[in-house]
């Protein structure tokens, strides 16, 4: 990026009377009235919301405690709490900065890692979490791993069995192989001779996709054909990680509840020209018994009627000649001749230090690792957390990391 200037003074004056977001949970006991007194273990840092609710969150400089945990202190109740922690929780550190955004979440800043883990989004009253707590009925707090960028929308496509959604998805990733990247769901059916366990799908036990769904590690899951069949948060979310584009082979059913999800996508239907050739198809394909061949037609008759009924769909491609219906798809995607078929680059790896301080104005926190020695202003960074998207049960992204240095008319932007 060029330079661009900005004038941060305001941001700085602020940040040099002192105001410290977060606070040490010494500052915090003090505040208590019960007489309870928090034994200290590693680093902790205390934050207040407007609910009269602490959040204290602990990290550790103890392996045996590999993650950072938090509790809850409730003034109204002078009562400690241990809430139900959703997400992947980050991997603890022996430094961390809080700072609440909003009523709803609090942006933990691992000290000693990489701006691809240091950024961490604890929701704590999201609809997200609101939901969980009436679910649960108790206390629940969310982890969402912050990313840097954008991510691109993912792409639902839906159809009958035997179709060619699969030979579609095929085609498209082998020609677009750094674009495109396939979410692997997980399924309680048998693997086919060619199938591949974590390829083609994650094959699974019913009992533990079961406590998988109940755990809320699942974006959407249908019974399909006589099995489950879901789609897990982090099937999306590493691919998206990658900084490719996923794609979703899923039924119609999945596809009405990621259209009900926070999860934005473009939704394809894949219709076939007739339902003898689907049939045709379906057996020319030798994948499967008379039987299952069967329950697949039968489901595909209501499949291709909710398909095609408006609303649950942005786009149907009828699949009868296979080259114009891939013609077709590429157009839809904005895949024409001279499309960039270059890899989207991910950002420059950041490092955040132990020690540093965070100041919070409008929609961003100034981060100073700075010290005295010389190009110490590189360690200087402005998070810009104005257009976040997502969050938990996924990943929140759309931040923006710039690195900042003192200049004459304020700040200067230097990435
Ligand atoms: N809801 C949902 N459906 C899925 C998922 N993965 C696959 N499916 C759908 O399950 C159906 C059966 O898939 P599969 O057993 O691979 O058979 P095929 O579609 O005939 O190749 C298809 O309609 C898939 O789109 C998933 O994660 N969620
Ligand atoms: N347009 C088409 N015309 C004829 N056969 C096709 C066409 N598209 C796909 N097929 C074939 O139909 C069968 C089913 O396709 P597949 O991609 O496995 O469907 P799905 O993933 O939707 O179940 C495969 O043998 C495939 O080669």
């Amino acid at each position: 990026m060029d330079d661009a200037f900005c004038d941060l003074s305001v941001l700085l004056s602020c940040c040099n009377q002192g105001e410290a977001p977060a606070f040490l949970v010494d500052d915090l006991q003090k505040d208590l009235t019960n007489g309870f007194h928090l034994k200290l273990k590693g680093h902790e840092t205390a934050i207040n919301t407007g609910d009269n609710k602490t959040y204290v969150i602990a990290g550790t400089e103890y392996e045996s405690t590999p993650t950072i945990e938090v509790r809850i202190y409730d003034k109204n109740t002078d009562e400690w709490v241990i809430p139900i922690v959703l997400g992947i929780k980050p991997k603890s550190s022996k430094g961390h900065t809080s700072v609440l955004l909003d009523e709803g979440r609090i942006l933990v800043i691992k000290g000693n890692s990489t701006s691809d883990d240091c950024f961490w989004f604890l929701e704590v009253n999201t609809a997200f979490v609101r939901e969980q707590k009436k679910r649960f009925e108790t206390d629940v707090v969310a982890w969402s791993r912050g990313v840097i960028g954008e991510a691109e929308i993912p792409i639902v496509i839906s159809g009958p069995s035997g179709v060619g959604k699969g030979t579609l998805i095929s085609k498209l990733m082998e020609e677009f192989p750094s674009m495109f990247g396939f979410s692997v769901s997980h399924t309680t059916r048998a693997p086919r001779s060619k199938e591949q366990n974590g390829v083609h799908y994650h094959f699974t036990e019913r009992s533990a996709m079961e406590k998988d769904i109940k755990d809320g590690k699942f974006l959407e899951f249908a019974s399909v054909h006589g099995n489950l069949y879901g789609t897990s948060i982090e099937a999306v979310e590493a691919v998206t990680d990658k900084g490719k584009r996923c794609i979703l082979d899923i039924d119609v059913q999945g596809a009405r509840s990621v259209r009900g999800s926070s999860l934005e996508a473009i939704f394809i239907f894949i219709s076939p020209p007739s339902f003898e050739d689907l049939e045709k198809r379906l057996r020319a394909r030798r994948t499967e018994t008379e039987e299952q061949i069967q329950k697949r037609l039968k489901n595909a008759r209501t499949e291709i009627e909710q398909g095609n009924s408006p609303g649950h769909f942005d786009c149907i491609l009828v699949n009868d000649d296979l080259e114009t219906c891939y013609k077709n798809l590429k157009k839809l995607l904005g895949l024409n001749e001279g499309a960039d078929t270059t890899q989207k680059l991910l950002p420059e790896l950041v490092e955040m230090h132990l020690e540093h301080r965070v100041s919070k104005i409008d929609q961003k926190i100034l981060i100073n690792c700075g010290n005295a020695e010389e190009n110490s202003y590189r360690n200087m960074f402005l998070l810009d957390f104005s257009s976040i998207k997502g969050g938990a049960p996924g990943r929140t992204r759309g931040l923006n990391l710039l690195t900042v240095e003192p200049s004459i008319n304020g700040y200067k932007m230097l990435s």
